[in-house]
Parts: structure tokens; sequence; C-alpha cells
């Protein structure tokens, strides 16, 4: 069954927050907490070696129940079970959305068309288990007899963003093998890389679910020609391996049939680190690992499918979302790790919510008469604060902003640890409580400043406050709690998109630049049958002048 169709501005708890709004959006939240030695606690939710704070937000506790009452309006309960179940919930690509059956037990049952895919699904895992361990061992070797040293994963969007994300925040747990990442169509990026690489001993794991990709094809053909510049035909079986959907395409490349790991159509590709995508992952950290991933992202399904709303992780941070997204206005947020392992996170984000919830037609095709997706952007902490925090502090923007922490480092160095962390909180207490004129003149003085100097400096040295942060506060970054944490962000894209009554698994947005990019391309061939806008004619025109 297709996700109800229910325009969230006709909610009744839509008219109330409006309302709400009015009420309360004056309020500062230091006030809130003066008065309240509560609010902490009740605006935290503990679950396993998460502990996430919400209560630096503008909200009360009827602010959460009005977003509640949204929540079960617009029949989320029932989208989350369709979601888990396999429906057809991805309407105009007439698809499932099953990311999370990658991580579901191996006695689950969720079918599509009828048969029960996780059979499949344990198929892939163990050919991805048998393969990584051999490369790993040693045990597989390149056309020369000698082990493989590199990898490099060449893909692009969730072919590439996702793997390469993880296996740079899980470096602290990598093994020998040194793994590299080609996405861009530049071919300064795939030259740049092969510059280091050895072609005995490299692997190249080619993602591309649909296997149609330019910047994918183009790359994965230059790296073949290098390759043969140094091997013969038949010693491509060795090094060149495939993840997609799309097995004739893949053939007509050349790759053998044993090498290929395939995937699904009822996986999203900005969603697909799970599936056989994540191969680059399982090499660089071992397949062990890469299972723990999945079981963490397991147990935050778990956690999603089960909770109530008002304790539910992924809800609670989309509702808080969507009250400053469409009531507020905000039209950002920031996620921004207090980890350099993390240093790709928000990029990942940034394709796994804008390429979801970037959408402004509705489920029933029309124009949405609200806000959807918003803009994402971040950078680990501290070097954040020494880039963007200056406007999230006395900007004119309102930018809610995620800080994600650790408890405890991973090398152990707890002087390195507690300044970092020392920052994270600092941040997120300035962020609310700011710094008032009266105690900018306290601190004048207390330095025996002139009253001139004073008067002169004191508007600029004031700091608003009452800029909303989440905190979410982990034990410490292992596979499983990065699995845990990167769910939690893509069942929040799945309530924001319910709530807005968008389709958060389809992205023909993306289609129209690379339509014209073929046009353009053949264009560059034959100037002469060109049509463009002015603009466009004269660029191409300067651009052909200059590579003369
Ligand atoms: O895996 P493929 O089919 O090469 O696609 C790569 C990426 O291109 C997109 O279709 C559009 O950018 C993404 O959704 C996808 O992750």
């Amino acid at each position: 069954m297709p996700l109800q169709k229910t325009n969230p501005t006709r909610a009744q708890a839509w008219k109330k927050l409006a309302d709400h709004y009015q009420e309360t959006h004056d309020t500062k939240m230091k006030t809130l907490f003066a008065t309240d030695p509560g609010r902490a606690s009740r605006f935290t939710v503990q679950w396993n070696d998460f502990f996430v704070d919400y209560s630096k937000n503008r909200i009360t506790e009827e602010t959460m129940g009005l977003l509640l009452s949204l929540a079960e309006e617009v029949q989320l309960k029932d989208a989350i079970q369709k979601y888990f179940s396999g429906d057809l919930i991805n309407e105009t690509e007439n698809r499932a959305v099953l990311h999370t059956a990658l991580r579901a037990a191996g006695d689950a049952d969720i079918r599509v068309d009828g048969a029960n895919i996780i059979p499949e699904i344990y198929d892939v895992k163990k050919k991805i288990k048998a393969f990584t361990e051999a490369v790993i061992s040693g045990e597989k070797k390149g056309y020369t007899g000698k082990a493989f040293t590199d990898v490099v994963n060449i893909g692009i969007g969730g072919s590439d963003l996702g793997p390469a994300m993880v296996t740079e925040a899980l470096s602290f747990y990598k093994n020998r093998l040194r793994v590299h990442f080609v996405s861009n169509v530049d071919g300064d990026h795939v030259y740049e890389t092969l510059k280091g690489l050895d072609p005995e001993t490299t692997l190249f794991v080619v993602v591309s679910k649909t296997f149609t990709t330019q910047e994918t094809l183009s790359n994965a053909t230059t790296v073949k020609n290098w390759f043969l510049k140094h091997a013969a035909e038949q010693d491509i079986a060795r090094h060149f391996v495939a993840v997609s959907t799309n097995l004739p395409k893949i053939a007509e490349f050349g790759i053998a049939d044993e090498n290929v790991f395939p995937m699904w159509d009822w996986v999203g590709g900005r969603f697909s680190l799970w599936s056989a995508v994540g191969l680059s992952i399982a090499l660089a950290v071992g397949y062990d690992n890469f299972e723990k991933l999945l079981e963490g992202a397991r147990k935050m399904d778990e956690h999603f499918r089960t909770a109530g709303f008002e304790d539910n992780i992924p809800v609670i941070l989309a509702l808080i979302s969507v009250w400053y997204n469409n009531f507020y206005g905000a039209e950002s947020e920031a996620i921004i790790p207090y980890t350099q392992y993390l240093s790709r996170f928000s990029a990942y984000l940034q394709q796994g919510i804008m390429e979801s919830n970037g959408k402004s037609v509705d489920r029933a095709g029309n124009r949405v008469g609200y806000q959807t997706g918003t803009l994402i952007w971040g950078e680990p902490g501290t070097n954040s604060q020494h880039a963007f925090f200056q406007l999230i502090h006395q900007g004119t923007k309102l930018i809610p902003a995620d800080f994600i922490g650790y408890a405890r480092s991973l090398h152990g160095d707890t002087g390195h640890h507690n300044k970092l962390m020392a920052n994270f909180f600092a941040q997120t207490e300035a962020l609310l409580n700011g710094k008032t004129r009266e105690e900018v003149i306290a601190e004048f003085k207390a330095r025996g400043t002139a009253q001139e100097e004073i008067d002169r400096l004191l508007p600029f040295k004031v700091f608003e406050g009452n800029k909303p942060t989440n905190t979410i506060l982990i034990d410490q970054l292992t596979p499983e709690s990065l699995g845990a944490l990167i769910a939690l962000y893509e069942h929040k894209i799945f309530v924001q998109g319910v709530i807005w009554n968008i389709f958060s698994y389809d992205q023909w947005g993306v289609e129209l630049g690379k339509q014209l990019a073929s046009t353009i391309l053949k264009d560059m061939e034959h100037p002469e049958n060109a049509v463009h806008d002015s603009s466009t004619s004269r660029l191409l025109q300067q651009f052909a002048r200059k590579q003369q």
C-alpha cells in the first residue's frame, strides 16, 4: 500500500503549531531553563550508548505535544509499518524502500513481490565475507601473484559517499589495505589517484547501481585502460569487481560473473552502504566490523519501529527540525561532529537529506505550499569553530545545529579529548545563554577598561544566545555506534518526508543536468548544431577558444 497523502498544513496540529509559534517565539530558552529545573532530564532520551539531549531547543512540553499530534495526524505509525514491510512507498519508481532489510536478522521474513528477500541478502553477505577475507589475508592475489595492497572504489553519489564516509570514520579499525575513492568525472581525480598505485597489487571495485552513470563508467574505463597498459585482458578478472543491479552492462564492461556483487532496486543509492556497495568498507575494516555496523543500524531500526514517539530519537529530531523549518523559517541545519573521524559525515548527509527531501511536489502531484528539505552543512568541531561559528553565534540567520560527540576517544589521550569535549559542551552552552550587555560590561570593568571604550565596543560583544542545538553524546565511536547513528538520520529523513507529504526516495531533480551535459558534450564536437541561450552559447565559445 502507498503512503497516505495528507497535506500537513490541513492538520489540526499544524494550525495549533502556527498559533503556538506566534505566542511563544520570543521566549528565551534561558528563562525556560531558569524556571524549570527538570527541563534537561525531561527533554533527554537515553538509549543504549546514546544520550540525546534536545532540551536546548525553543520548545516546551506544549510544543512537543503539538508536534507529536502532528505525527499522529499524518499517520506516521502506519507509514513506519509500510516502510519496514516493503510496501511500494517509492511510488514514482514503483519500488519498495528496504535498506532496513539489508541489516535485518537472518530469520526475518521480508517480502518483495511475494518472495522473502532475506535469504538472497544473506547469500550476498556470505560472498562479501569470503571475498573480503581472501583479499585481506592475501590469499586472493593479483595477476603476478602478489597480495593486494590497495583498493580503489570507483563510484559517485550513494556509490561513493557512504563507503567513503564510513571508511574514513572507521579508520581507527582499519587493516593493512589502503582504500582510495575515485568519484569525480574530472580526470585529475582519477589520474592523481592512479599516480601512486601499482597495477600488480591494486583491486578495483566499480560501484554503480545502474551501471549507466557517466562519471563512474568514464573513470572505470580510464582505469581499465591504465591497467591494460601493464597487464593482459584476462587479468581483468583478478583485479576488477563490480557492484550493481545491471548485470548485462557489467558483462559488457568485461567484468566476469563471479566478480559481480548484486544489489536490488529496492535499495536507494544514498541508503546503500549496507549492501555490497559497502564492499570497500568491509575490505578496509574487515567483514566482522562491517557486520557490527549493520548490527548497530539494526538496533536503531528496532528502536525507531517500536519506541513510543515521545521517546523515539529519529521522530523527536525530525519533529524539532520541522518546527524550525516550517514555523521559524530556518533554512539550514548544521551537523557538527566533534571527532575528526566523521569529517565526511555532513557531506554524506547532504546527499541523504537533500536528495531525499529536496522536493516541491507533494505525494498527490501538487506543488507544496510550505517548506520541505533543509540545507545541510557542517564540518568537525573544533575546526568549524574557527571557520563559520561566528555566523551561528552572531549572524542574522537561525541555524539549528546537531552536536555529535563521544565520551571516550579511540586513541585514549584524555588530555586532547577533554579539550575537544570542553569545546563541545562550551559551544552549546554559549549558543543557549549568549552574553548579555550586563555581563559584557562587568567583564570590561573587571579588566579596568575605560568607560568610553566600553561604550564603543559594547554592541559588538553582546551575544543574543537562544540558538537551538541538539546534543548527541555517544559512548565511543565504534562500528556499531556508527551504524546506529547513520540509521538515526535515515529514519529522520523518512519521518520528515512523511510529514511533508513528499516522496523521499526518488531523485528526478538530478536528471535534467545529466541530460543537458550529454547534449553539450555532443555540441562540443559539433558546435554548428548547438542551440542554447546566449549566455551558455558564449561560454561554450569562450571555452572552445581557450582550448585551442
Ligand atoms: O549508483 P549509480 O547508479 O551510479 O548512481 C549514483 C548516484 O546518482 C544518483 O542517481 C543521482 O545523483 C544518486 O542517487 C546515486 O547515488
